[in-house]
């Protein structure tokens, strides 16, 4: 692991960091922010944030102001990056953003030419926390949230693990990617036309089956530009109710898609995870 950048934050330390990943076979990139006083002798639990698509590891860290509630309360944060990268790793025909780099929606590829290096779901539920369980002081204790692509990917991690996440959340996410334009396009690229497949990618159709419960806050702005093509956040809603699993979806008049709406609400994010890891 090298470091790229060190910067001291709110009393803490946002590093930047760069390794040559053994799932996506590429170098990746990822952001962690340590909040004060956290040592080899007083590990932290871990808050993994996933982005959405076009985004890198900066985006939210810059953006999102969540190191000052991260600081205060004793919580670190992950922000991989959103694909893999480099000159050898394939990207959309025609350079559109919701496909291909910057783009990877957490999912392992099945289909060439993206099975090589497409392997985000692993490389963020398992690399990337060996890494920084290794290197780092932090617990095994770990969260998870995103946004959008990022807030999908979130849901279907925390969904599909329970034992490794204690909680998940999401902002604005892809609820139902089986069945929106940007799922449908990277699901059938990356797994192939067998949707069965795609169900274990797909946080709606996880909660209709109620295979397991964990924590879910979800925050939504009714102005998102993508709420209605894309996120269907009521799909989440229609499955929680047919499974009868408790999830909490808040709708926020005249909110946007951006890390605005993101900022306004992240501490309650943060505070959520940081009760479920019991150091709140
Ligand atoms: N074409 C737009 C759409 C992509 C978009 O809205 N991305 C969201 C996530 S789905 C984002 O977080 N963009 C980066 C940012 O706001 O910092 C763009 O390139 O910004």
């Amino acid at each position: 692991m090298e470091i790229i950048s060190e910067n001291k934050a709110f009393g803490g330390r946002h590093i930047r960091y760069r390794h040559h990943s053994e799932m996506t076979h590429c170098e990746m990139t990822f952001a962690v922010f340590l909040p004060p006083f956290a040592s080899k002798d007083n590990p932290v639990p871990v808050l993994y944030w996933l982005s959405g698509l076009t985004c890198t590891d900066e985006n939210f860290m810059q953006k999102a102001g969540a190191m000052k509630w991260a600081a205060d309360l004793g919580l670190a944060i992950v922000a991989p990056d959103t694909s893999p990268r480099g000159d050898n790793v394939p990207d959309d025909e025609n350079g559109d953003y919701d496909f291909g780099l910057g783009a990877g929606f957490y999912v392992d590829a099945s289909e060439a030419p993206w099975q090589q290096h497409y392997q985000m779901y692993s490389y963020v539920t398992e690399e990337l926390p060996a890494l920084i369980e290794t290197a780092l002081p932090v617990t095994r204790e770990r969260a998870i949230s995103g946004h959008s692509m990022g807030g999908h990917g979130a849901l279907v991690i925390g969904l599909r693990q329970p034992n490794r996440f204690v909680s998940v959340s999401a902002f604005s996410p892809i609820a139902n990617p089986m069945s929106c334009p940007w799922g449908e396009k990277a699901l059938s690229a990356y797994l192939g036309d067998d949707k069965s497949k795609w169900q274990q990618y797909d946080a709606s159709w996880l909660i209709s089956q109620k295979q397991h419960t964990i924590p879910v806050l979800i925050e939504q702005g009714t102005s998102d530009q993508f709420l209605k093509e894309q996120l269907k956040p009521e799909r989440l809603l229609n499955a929680a109710q047919q499974s009868d699993t408790p999830i909490t979806l808040n709708m926020h008049e005249g909110y946007d898609h951006s890390y605005f709406f993101i900022a306004t609400f992240i501490r309650s994010h943060l505070e959520f995870h940081a009760s479920h890891l019991g150091i709140l």
